[in-house]
Formats: structure tokens, C-alpha cells, sequence
């Protein structure tokens, strides 16, 4: 695991930007496509709108296809959608073609929409396990990370799907990729910047192991996957070891 901590925000987007074309690059060399799940909230939309504008021509977007890592029930059209607000900040910018933009189907009601996103996973990945070239998170200040939420059932799946359930925290249906999914990418990047999250941040890098409190510690690196940690000094500002 490599920890990136940058003085500024801005320095922190710009370096996950450059990571972001980098991975990118290496996966459409590797096998002609980059599979990228998107993390929802407010952090990512600057490094949306950077990519946009200084990667516009840097990167074959054309073979980027996009996912969402978790997704709030409500209509697509709501301005809670993690899809409307990429889609704003992303899509609409760069002309993404549709068909390779996989919203979660909210139409479908939670339950029914977790499991047509499991499904097409397993169509997109050709019947194999679900492994991401890159799943962008964030961290809320709670210790959530996508909608993997304290005390919530879905800590204890040990399958690599998407769930759906009612997430008392924030009074709404979450549906959220499960941590052994997630874990299953090449390359995991948290993005997180900001004093807000320095407790979320110390929990999860070094305070004692309790996924129950702290459910970002779920988030690993496997054999073949890396995770780093995109962050600024606020953001970082209560670690003891940087
Ligand atoms: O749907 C969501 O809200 C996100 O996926 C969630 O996990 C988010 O990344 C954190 O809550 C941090 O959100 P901010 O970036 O807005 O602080």
C-alpha cells in the first residue's frame, strides 16, 4: 500500500489524474480496454472535471468503459445520483458514447437493480470474477467507503457482488459494490482530501482492526491489486506515520 500526500487538493487531483491516464494507458496496451468504477460524493468531481479538460487528449476514451462503485436509490435525473454528477462532470464534457457508461438501473428498484449490475459484470468481465483496472474511492468521515457502511450487513458478505440495502445513517437505499469485489481490481486509489477526514483517515490506516466502526479497513491489497492512498496534509494531518 502506498500512502501519496500532497500540500494541496489540487496537487492531490493532479497526481490522481496523471495516475488515472497512467493505468489507463497500461490497460488498454495489456488488453485494448480500461475498466474504471467511479466513486459518487463530492470529492471526485474536481478530478472529473481535470480529467475532461488537461486529459481530454491524453487518453483513448474511446476504450474507457465506466462503472459505478455504488449508487444512491433514487432516479438517475436526481441530483443525489453519483451517475448524474459524472455525467455532468465527465461524460457530458468528453462525449462519452453511452453504451460504455453502465449507470446502476435504479428504475428497477434497489433490490432488482443490484442484481442486473452483479449480472452485468459478469457479462462484461466474460463470465469471470469482476477485476476492475481501477476502482476510484472515497471516505466519508464516518469510516464508510462507497456505501459500505458502519454496522451494516454487507461488511460480512464475502462475495464479489453488488448489494442492495437500506442504510439507516443516511435514511435511503444504498446499493454498493461488496468489499471482496472491490478488493478484486488491479489498482484501488483513495481519494481523500480535506482536515474532515483526518479521524476517518487515522481509523482506517492506524487505529486497532473493528470493520464493524471502521469499514474502509476492508479495503486491501491483494496478490495482483495495488491500493494507494491519494490524499492532502489535512487530510493526513493525524497520522503518526506518514
Ligand atoms: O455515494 C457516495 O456518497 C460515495 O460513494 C461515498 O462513499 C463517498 O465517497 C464518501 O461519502 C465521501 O464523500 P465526499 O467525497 O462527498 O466527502
Amino acid at each position: 500500500m502506498k500512502l501519496n500526500v500532497f500540500n494541496t487538493a489540487d496537487e492531490v487531483l493532479a497526481s490522481l489524474a496523471e495516475f488515472f491516464a497512467e493505468k489507463a494507458a497500461e490497460a488498454i496496451e495489456k488488453h485494448g480496454r480500461f475498466a474504471v468504477a467511479l466513486s459518487g460524493g463530492s470529492s471526485p468531481k474536481k478530478l472529473h472535471e481535470l480529467l475532461a479538460s488537461e486529459y481530454r487528449d491524453k487518453i483513448e476514451w474511446e476504450k474507457v468503459w465506466f462503472f459505478f462503485g455504488d449508487e444512491r436509490d433514487v432516479p438517475l435525473t436526481d441530483s443525489q445520483s453519483n451517475y448524474l454528477m459524472a455525467k455532468h462532470t465527465l461524460f457530458d464534457p468528453l462525449g462519452i458514447d453511452p453504451s460504455h457508461v453502465f449507470p446502476v438501473q435504479t428504475e428497477l428498484g434497489a433490490d432488482e437493480a443490484a442484481k442486473q449490475y452483479t449480472a452485468n459484470l459478469i457479462d462484461f468481465f466474460d463470465g469471470q470474477s469482476a477485476s476492475f483496472d481501477l476502482i476510484i474511492l472515497g471516505l466519508g468521515d464516518n469510516s464508510h467507503t462507497a456505501s459500505l457502511f458502519p454496522h451494516t450487513s454487507v461488511l460480512h458478505d464475502d462475495s464479489a457482488s453488488v448489494q442492495a440495502l437500506y442504510i439507516d445513517e443516511v435514511k435511503m437505499n444504498r446499493i454498493t459494490f461488496t468489499a471482496p469485489l472491490i478488493n478484486n481490481a488491479h489498482h484501488i486509489a483513495f481519494l481523500v482530501y480535506g482536515e474532515g477526514k483526518a479521524e476517518a483517515v487515522k481509523h482506517i490506516l492506524e487505529d486497532e482492526q473493528d470493520i464493524e466502526l471502521y469499514p474502509a479497513q476492508l479495503i486491501v491489497e491483494t496478490n495482483d491489486g495495488d491500493l494507494q492512498w491519494f490524499m492532502d496534509e489535512g487530510a493526513a494531518g493525524k497520522l503518526e506515520k506518514k
